[in-house]
């Protein structure tokens, strides 16, 4: 032990060759410890819409006006203030509105260009100097460092600034220096974003948001079941890739695979309009408001039910070869009476709404049709091949997983699969059985032997696992009971179509309950967590998203526009600065144009859950635990130094 100590400081001696830096080090990790907590930001449910999704991280769920309002105060109007936060979040856009309104100019830029070096003093403050550098745009970076760093050797401070101001606005930058501003001004506000899973499906823009988290500064993700369903598309999983399609397709969102991943559709195209010629397919509606002419709509129409029909023929495949996953119960196909027209499900016999299934062997219906066979084998390759789709799928793998324990907070999408009596419930994956944090991490294990595994067998596993995350019932990120695609679209009979929640959703009051949960994840003691998405919080209803006390936050985004009605809401964000937790709820996003446009932030209402008594600092994170080993290593460092048993490498 004594041996490996040795060796480990001598490598750190190897970074910090003299005692003079290793103390500076010391001295200057102190200092980064006694600074304010940096700001956390947390997501969910975006569902594809990606210009609420990119207005809501602009505007850090409030935080930037919440700067503007610290530094102004009573000194601005509420209107000037509501003016310059969007301009910091719509820099270009908003100039533009204001060049044509505004007859003098070269004030202008002076009186912005001051309030949001203000700003931007502000929010850097809470940071080190050298992180601050990092983040600062190439081009403005020494300028931008002399605005805004105190000078408290200038006797007139103010003319050093106006001087600098001034020649920006002469030589014709003062536009790209407000963006480049209002950049830093974003980029500083929030120093790490969670999203708490479901970025696909539903909305039209999944991949525009893949690109923006991917050039995020600082992001994890805990993956939800639609991100698991499009990560087992991207392996290959058939069940995966017929629900992605079927679920664009529902949507009138095929142009995410056909322009946003250039995935072919065509010969599901031609399948469809031949086979459902004369069908008029009415099951299979669109969701949501498209602006598809008359035939377009036809087609995706036909396709939306090709495409249905395939996936119940490959899921009825895919639980007959994993008799474990248990849902022999949700083959359907073979308990149609294709003559009448009718299904028995659990002794009771209903009518179906659509009777006409050309593609159906009555005595095999879970054999796929030559046709078909062929269309899946091509989009197997398309999903396979799909160099953007690969990409987007390698950084969900890079900077997710399926939980996460972040400063004192346990985050998940979904649920913890209970039994009634509030206990854990144990599942059991090919033959093994697992609960909690052990089943989480079996899961996560599996998905990642979907992409890596070099042999056959286990990377068939790891893919027909995810498929099992999406929609089994003991799958965390479900937790439903079953996933009642068929009857939903099938019966009128409504009560067929309830998919019954796992009895974590209603323990969330039981603290006891919610204590075992987190003490499963490591967590005890004040202020801890859990932040979960998945279910939409019927605020409408009288519904609260802060259960148990405040220690559980279900914060489902309600980006999705489909779900808003039920709700009536567009759902919660959360914000965790150093001064404590705040839940934001949200109003419909209109537009980009709009919010300009009124300079409406969309959030109405923010609840604070939790005020501190104290102002956070990096002492009390994940990140300040590092830091303070980092501080005793290098104090046994400087000890060695000074007892001579290591030399200064000078
Ligand atoms: O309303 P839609 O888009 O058809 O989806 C309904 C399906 O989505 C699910 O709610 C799963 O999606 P969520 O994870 O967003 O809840 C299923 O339980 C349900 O069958
Ligand atoms: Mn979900």
């Amino acid at each position: 032990m004594e041996d490996l100590k040795f060796k480990y400081l001598e490598r750190l001696s190897e970074i910090y060759p003299t005692i003079a830096q290793a103390s500076t080090e010391v001295i200057n990790l102190q200092a980064i410890l006694n600074l304010p907590k940096g700001t956390e930001h947390f997501l969910t449910d975006i569902h594809g819409e990606y210009e609420a999704f990119a207005h809501v991280l602009k505007n850090g769920s409030g935080s930037v006006r919440r700067k503007v309002d610290a530094v102004f105060g009573n000194t601005m109007s509420s209107r000037d203030k509501q003016a310059l936060a969007t301009l910091i979040y719509y820099p270009r856009e908003k100039m533009d509105r204001v060049k044509k309104e505004e007859n003098n100019m070269e004030d202008w830029y002076k009186i912005t260009l001051y309030r949001l070096i203000e700003v931007c003093k502000r929010t850097a403050s809470k940071y080190t100097r050298s992180k601050v550098r990092k983040a600062l745009p190439k081009d403005f970076a020494y300028v931008i460092e002399e605005l805004i760093t105190e000078k408290a050797e200038l006797t007139d401070k103010e003319s050093y600034y106006n001087e600098i101001v001034n020649t920006i606005i002469r030589v014709r930058r003062a536009e790209e220096f407000i963006i480049a501003l209002s950049e830093l001004i974003q980029r500083l506000t929030v120093d790490h974003l969670h999203i708490v899973g479901d970025i696909y499906d539903r909305g039209p823009g999944p991949h525009i948001i893949m690109d923006k988290l991917m050039q995020y500064h600082s992001v994890d993700i805990q993956w939800g079941n639609h991100d698991i369903l499009w990560m087992g598309a991207a392996a290959g999983q058939r069940g995966c890739i017929a629900n992605v399609i079927r679920i664009c397709a529902r949507y009138g969102n095929l142009d995410i695979l056909e322009d946003g991943y250039g995935i072919n559709l065509l010969p599901l195209a031609t399948f469809a309009l031949s086979k459902y010629a004369d069908d008029p397919c009415e099951c299979f509606g669109l969701k949501g408001s498209t602006s598809f002419t008359a035939q377009e709509k036809e087609m995706e129409i036909k396709m939306h039910k090709a495409i249905s029909i395939i996936q119940f023929k490959v899921e009825g495949q895919i639980i007959r070869k994993n008799p474990g996953f248990k849902m022999e119960g949700r083959n359907l196909l073979h308990r149609i009476d294709f003559e009448k027209g009718t299904i028995d499900l659990d002794g009771q016999k209903y009518e179906l709404l659509d009777k006409n299934f050309p593609t159906i062997d009555p005595r095999h219906p879970y054999t796929l049709t030559k046709e078909e066979e062929d269309i899946m084998e091509r989009l197997e390759r398309a999903f396979l091949n799909c160099e953007k789709l690969q990409e987007h799928m390698r950084f969900l793998l890079n900077k997710g997983g399926l939980y996460k324990v972040y400063n004192n907070n346990l985050l998940y999408h979904g649920c913890i699969p209970l039994n009634e009596d509030g206990s854990m419930k144990q599942v059991k994956i090919y033959g093994k059985t697992y609960k909690g944090k052990e089943l989480y991490e079996v899961l996560e294990s599996y998905v990642r032997k979907g992409f890596f595994a070099v042999e056959t067998k286990e990377k068939e596993r790891g893919r027909d696992m995810m498929w099992y995350i999406w929609l089994n019932e003991n799958s965390p990120l479900f937790g439903k009971d079953k996933m009642a695609t068929f009857e939903r679209y099938f019966l009128a009979e409504k009560e067929t179509h309830l998919e019954k929640k796992n009895p974590y959703y209603s323990l969330l009051e039981n603290e006891k309950v919610v204590d075992s949960i987190l003490a499963e994840f490591g967590l005890s003691g004040e202020c801890i967590h859990i932040v979960n998405g998945h279910v939409p919080v019927r605020s409408k209803n009288g519904e609260s998203p802060i259960k148990c006390g405040g220690k559980v936050l279900v914060i489902d985004g309600g980006f999705s526009k489909a779900y808003q009605k039920e709700t009536g809401i567009a759902g919660y964000t959360l914000i965790y600065n150093s001064y404590g937790l705040i839940l934001t709820a949200h109003d419909p996003f209109e537009s980009t144009e709009a919010a300009i446009e009124k300079g409406s932030d969309i959030h109405s209402d923010s609840i604070i859950v939790k005020r501190v008594m104290a102002r956070k600092r990096v002492e009390d994170t994940d990140d300040g635990k590092r830091l303070k080993e980092r501080i005793r290593d290098l104090e046994f460092l400087l000890e060695a130094y000074r007892s001579g048993r290591i030399t200064e490498k000078i």
